[in-house]
């Protein structure tokens, strides 16, 4: 084994999901886990160039704003010329200074502010150009109005273009933000699904109300029809059926009675559920899958960067662009036309759109994979996901159900009889997480036949289970590991493991297990998006053989979890993009090491944390529906890049007055709503996102 399988390892535990198996029926998109918000407080995740909207809500400066830009509006004329609509009386100009002068204090706060920021953090930006723009617009008119005064000389100002460029301004981003929000963010529709209150039954039955924080493991709690589970932990008394479709994907409500899991945050529609509480805080199922998400949205991926990036620079072009305009507009006209045109270049090249781009459709997408039980760990995935060539599968529990039928076990020893077998079989099983290991038990169980106390288990990944009991060793292992045939009525296609005891076989289990219904139609799909599928197993060649011709697909068999990271490594090797999909602790080295990794359905704890993508539920349609919203998230990705960069491109040499021979000038208000508009056509481009069915 080389350096980098340790790394699987050594990576942090970040999710402890035993309980994420549900069965899959049909995922719905949950629009509830979109809700909109108009503040502006909490959109941190979104990077720096939020940091403005931190300084007051839009809606409501704007709305306070509004009169004052009314009157101004009303007593200056636009660019020198009175609208019909207009008037004015002596001295009104001075009431209009006085106006401006309280609008752009008040009003413009939230962009000079934002500029303070900018400039502490020596990244100007927006809120640089905007309050640039409205700056420079509001001196000149000041200017002129003053300077008219001392000078008995009629000035033309800019009030007008003052006031309702700082109002477009302001109703512009109130839109955007509110856009924005509807983007999407599942870390607050998550949190949102927690109750802050358990009701905890005491030792007398009586029952007292708790802060959810407070609970510890064990306590029992009461939850009733309608309200939302605060803990995960197992029923004790009561049945339901439980709504977990924010959690897992799983539209329809589920079952449970006594004894079942529940997972916090998910809702009990029916009954009256008395659940012990397992896991709490950190450890609960919620607050791992937001750890997740919230690791996923701080790694920024190489997009964001990107667009990071030209954001920055917009503000040197912006600037520079605005100069010039400012100095041929003076050579060519007169120093009002010039200042008009600087203050649109300002303003139009508000980089908002760019800044965006990415983020939104990430939040969009982050949102509807949770809201489906896909998971993305690592963003870079998606994009890797859509140049994929390869994608590897493991065969148990991933395109088979895992739930296995022991289709027969028996003795191949004279010491011991069919039952002892089966009795130590079973009790080995005990310590093995591998799906044989729960039907063994359990067929035991069936047969009557009580398990033996193991002393020490160990498991050995890829090949089996060992340990000791009343002093002799056993070990329940794979054909391949044990490297002998031995005399045993094997049905066609069954996996087979042996008890083996100092070197012999004493017993042998056949056991059968099915291929899930929608593994067939991955294949298709995977088929026609180019991406070969190989099938990789650590069962022996009959069974694979068999599940790999069903499918269609090419196969390797009796893989250990080191021919599987092999596999992977001399594809990569080959310049492939490699997909791996697996569940089990035999998968764990070659998911870390895949460019993508995807751990499906109840898996193992390794799995997990090896993989860069997690499905929470045991359903290769899950794959299909990850390629999917990779495909779709990188289009739109590159579609708001494109767009948000194009714009810009196009509009501040507009602004700057490039098309004035030919008569096209837009004026600062205008400029102001192209600005906006950008911004909209970007988030409600990140908001169309969406998977079919
Ligand atoms: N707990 C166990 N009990 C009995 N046999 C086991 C156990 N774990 C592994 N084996 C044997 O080792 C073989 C290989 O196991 P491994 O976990 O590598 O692959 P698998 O689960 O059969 O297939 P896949 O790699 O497709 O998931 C199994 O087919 C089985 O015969
Ligand atoms: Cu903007
Ligand atoms: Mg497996």
């Amino acid at each position: 084994m080389d350096k980098k399988k340790n790394h699987t390892s050594s990576k942090e535990k970040q999710s402890s999901h035993n309980h994420m198996n549900h069965n899959h029926e049909e995922n719905k998109e949950s629009d509830s886990l979109h809700d909109s918000h108009e503040g502006h407080e909490d959109h941190g995740s979104h990077g720096g160039l939020h940091e403005h909207h931190h300084h007051g809500s839009f809606k409501e400066i704007f709305l306070k704003s509004l009169p004052f830009g009314i009157i101004i509006m009303l007593l200056s004329p636009m660019m020198g010329v009175t609208l019909p609509f207009q008037f004015s009386f002596p001295y009104s100009d001075i009431l209009v200074s006085i106006l401006a002068t309280i609008l752009i204090i008040y009003g413009g706060k939230p962009f000079y502010m934002g500029a303070i920021d900018e400039f502490k953090k020596k990244v100007p930006g927006m809120m640089a150009l905007v309050t640039l723009g409205i700056g420079v617009s509001y001196f000149y008119s000041l200017y002129a109005v003053v300077g008219g005064y001392l000078t008995g000389e009629h000035i033309m100002d800019f009030f007008f273009e003052f006031a309702s460029l700082l109002l477009i301004m302001l109703l512009g981003h109130w839109i955007e933000m509110k856009a924005v929000g509807e983007a999407g963010d599942a870390q607050k529709a998550l949190a949102e699904l927690m109750p802050k209150d358990a009701d905890l039954v005491l030792e007398d039955d009586s029952i007292e109300s708790r802060p959810v924080s407070q609970l510890k493991v064990g306590d029992i709690i009461r939850v009733q029809a309608g309200e939302n589970i605060p803990a995960d932990g197992v029923i004790q008394r009561g049945q339901s059926r439980v709504n977990e479709s924010l959690l897992t994907g799983e539209s329809k409500p589920i079952e449970k009675n006594t004894g079942d899991k529940v997972i916090g945050g998910s809702t009990n529609n029916e009954g009256v559920l008395y659940v012990e509480v397992q896991e709490t805080g950190d450890k609960s199922f919620i607050s791992q899958v937001q750890t997740l998400i919230s690791q996923a949205q701080d790694q920024p991926s190489r997009a964001e960067n990107l667009a990071n990036k030209v954001a920055s620079w917009l503000f040197y072009i912006a600037i520079a662009a605005a100069v010039i305009a400012f100095t041929v507009w003076l050579f060519l006209t007169d120093v009002q036309t010039a200042v008009l045109f600087t203050v649109t270049t300002l303003v139009i090249a508000c980089p908002h759109a760019l800044g965006l781009a990415i983020p939104l459709v990430t939040a969009r997408s982050t949102s509807l994979g949770a809201s489906r039980g896909l998971l993305v760990k690592d963003r870079e995935a998606l994009e890797l996901a859509t140049k994929a060539d390869v994608m590897i599968l493991d065969k148990t529990g991933t395109l088979t159900t895992g739930e296995f039928k022991v289709l027969n076990a028996e003795t191949v020893s004279e010491i011991y009889s069919t039952n002892e077998i089966l009795a130590l079989m079973a009790g080995i099983e005990g310590g093995s997480s591998h799906p044989i290991a729960q039907s063994i038990v359990g067929y035991a169980e069936n047969e009557g036949v009580k398990p033996i106390n193991f002393d020490s288990i160990d498991v050995v990944s890829g090949a089996g289970v060992e340990g000791e009991a009343n002093g002799h060793r056993y070990e329940l292992i794979s054909q391949k590991a044990f490297g002998q045939n031995i005399e045993f009525d094997v049905p066609k296609g069954a996996t087979v493991s042996y008890l083996v005891e100092k070197g012999k076989a004493i017993g042998a289990v056949a056991l059968g297990d099915e291929l899930k219904s929608t593994s067939r139609e991955l294949m298709n799909v995977l088929k026609s998006q180019g991406i070969k599928p190989i099938m990789a197993t650590g069962d022996n060649e009959k069974a694979a053989k068999g599940v790999a011709e069903e499918l269609g697909i090419e196969y390797r068999a009796n893989q250990s979890p080191q021919d599987k990271y092999d596999l992977v490594e001399s594809l990569k090797n080959e310049g492939k993009t490699v997909i791996m999909v697996g569940d089990g602790v035999n998968d764990a080295p070659s998911l870390a090491l895949a460019d993508v990794g995807v751990a499906i359905g109840a898996g193992t704890q390794v799995a997990l944390d090896s993989a860069d993508v997690i499905l929470t539920q045991s359903d290769p349609g899950d794959i299909e529906s990850f390629i999917e919203l990779a495909n779709k998230t990188t289009r739109k990705m590159r579609q708001n890049l494109i767009w948000g960069a194009g714009y810009n491109f196009i509009a501040i040499p507009i602004a700057a007055g490039i098309l004035a021979p030919i008569g096209i000038t837009l004026a600062p208000a205008i400029g102001a709503v192209l600005m906006s508009v950008s911004t909209v056509i970007v988030a409600i481009n990140a908001m169309t996102l969406k998977l079919k069915n």
